[in-house]
């Protein structure tokens, strides 16, 4: 029997495109506090291994045809600060971006937030697919997926070197002899690589974790060694149980090829569940929220032309194989409009089947709206009760396919709470996740050891021996 790791990633104005637009939902980001404090002491209570905030370096109209939770939200580290005063037990990860954030800031706010959460902050290291991202940190464009992550490899030896600027007894503090700080356990960054020049030492003392966790995610080969290096987590974007096995498979060789125990490198898949009491409620949420996303035909003069969507009639007719364009989204899809379509058409079909409980045959069919939302959201969504979502959570563990789940949340605060009150006690009563937090950090919670300072060597004095004025020469 596996025991999934399971964390939840939280978009405030919920994870579906449509989410934000479904009754009862949470829309307005000015009030993302309050639901960000609430979706953390509910995931507490139901004991979830950590709360995970990703993050976005631009905006624009855009993202609201795309995904609309990436228009307007907190910074990630910003959030798990706050977080880190209103909670107690929970891990809390952040995500930054290696291309364009400066290293000496991120090690210092990383590893304040990990202090101040008494270490339980985590770090997911991204390499950005935003091009706007460039324009707005001083940049003339958007660099190549092998020099981010060139930049990527060395900002995390950067971040552990100024993470172990103190050793752990760097700090001596000692009222009696007013002694404070032993200045042979505080170290040099000295860091000149092709890409990042840091002198350091930082001037926070060591993270109580030592070393937060580090989170990657991404797809590319180079992500897949970066995170295989590199990463304690390994987030991946995978269409299904099988696909995600091959690639746990693939990182976990990696990870051994590279000279690291490769247990330690923990694979987790994204995925969103719809829960409903039954499944059939499940799928009406589903279907009712499908019916909610805004396609491309659904402007009144189509897209503008720099909205580039996957969601439109177009895209769907190069899917399946059969020109739809100019048909009516609303069209029920029978079986003679499908007659014609492709393996992967026929597939989409089945999978709007299973979603929303619509068939060409039944008595609601499926419309080319269901169709092209289902064929546009590519989060791996898992349609049914509670006790459904969790076997197949479990299948997937057992399967060897996982060490773990990030959860997404179609709706805040619904969905979110039906899987933290329904889900996570179903999880919990098979046996695959614990009922009660044993340890105290998030190193703890994810099974992972607390990792040696770099600065295994003495002798890399920063500053000079200074005479004290006790007269005690150090
Ligand atoms: C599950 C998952 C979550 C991701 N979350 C973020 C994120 O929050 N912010 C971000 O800038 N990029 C995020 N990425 C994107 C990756 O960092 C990456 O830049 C993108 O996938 C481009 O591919 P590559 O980096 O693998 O070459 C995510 C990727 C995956 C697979």
């Amino acid at each position: 029997m596996t025991r999934l790791i399971i964390g939840a990633m939280v978009r405030a104005i919920g994870a579906y495109p449509s989410g934000w637009r479904y009754p009862g939902a949470h829309r307005d980001p000015r009030g993302d506090a309050a639901v960000l404090r609430r979706a953390a002491e509910v995931a507490e209570a139901a004991r979830l291994d950590y709360l995970f905030f990703g993050d976005w370096l631009a905006t624009g109209h855009d993202l609201e045809f795309r995904d609309p939770y990436l228009v307007a939200r907190i910074d990630p580290i910003s959030a798990i600060t706050y977080l880190a005063g209103v909670t107690q037990r929970i891990g809390l990860i952040a995500t930054a971006n290696t291309t364009y954030a400066d290293p000496y800031s991120l090690a210092r706010s990383t590893a304040s937030a990990d202090l101040l959460s008494g270490g339980r902050a985590g770090l997911n290291l991204v390499t950005g697919a935003e091009p706007r991202a460039a324009g707005n940190h001083g940049r003339d464009f958007h660099v190549a997926n092998e020099t981010r992550y060139d930049r990527a490899v060395e900002f995390e030896l950067v971040l552990r070197r100024l993470w172990d600027s103190f050793d752990d007894d760097a700090i001596v503090a000692d009222a009696a002899s007013g002694v404070y700080l032993d200045p042979s356990r505080l170290h040099a960054t000295d860091f000149h690589g092709a890409h990042l020049s840091v002198t350091g030492p930082l001037n926070v003392a060591r993270p109580v974790q030592g070393h937060l966790p580090i989170v990657h995610a991404g797809t590319s080969p180079r992500s897949r060694l970066f995170a295989a290096q590199s990463a304690d987590l390994a987030l991946v974007a995978v269409s299904g149980m099988a696909q995600a096995a091959v690639i746990r498979e693939e990182l976990r060789a990696l990870a051994f090829e590279s000279g690291r125990d490769d247990r330690t490198l923990k694979v987790i898949a994204p995925v969103l569940p719809i829960v409903g009491e039954t499944r059939e409620h499940a799928q009406s949420i589903a279907d009712e929220l499908s019916e909610l996303v805004q396609i491309a035909e659904d402007w009144p003069d189509g897209p503008p032309e720099a909205f580039p969507t996957n969601r439109s009639l177009a895209q769907l007719s190069t899917l399946v194989g059969v020109d739809l364009t100019g048909l009516s989204p609303d069209r029920a899809v029978t079986p003679s409009l499908i007659a014609g379509f492709s393996a992967a058409g026929q597939e989409l079909v089945e999978i709007v089947g299973e979603r929303t409980g619509r068939r060409p045959l039944g008595e609601r069919p499926p419309t080319l709206r269901h169709l092209v939302v289902a064929a546009s959201v590519n989060a791996s969504m898992i349609v049914g009760t509670a006790e459904e979502i969790a076997a197949e959570f479990e299948a997937w563990g057992d399967a060897g396919a996982v060490d773990g789940f990030n959860v997404l949340s179609a709706v805040q605060p619904a969905q979110f709470e039906a899987f933290a009150l329904g889900v996570v006690p179903e999880l919990q009563r098979r046996g695959v996740f614990p009922t009660e937090y044993e340890g105290e950090t998030l190193r703890d919670h994810l099974g992972l050891e607390r990792p040696e300072s770099v600065h295994v060597t003495p002798g890399d004095l920063v500053f000079p021996s200074v005479s004290r004025r006790d007269g005690v020469s150090r």
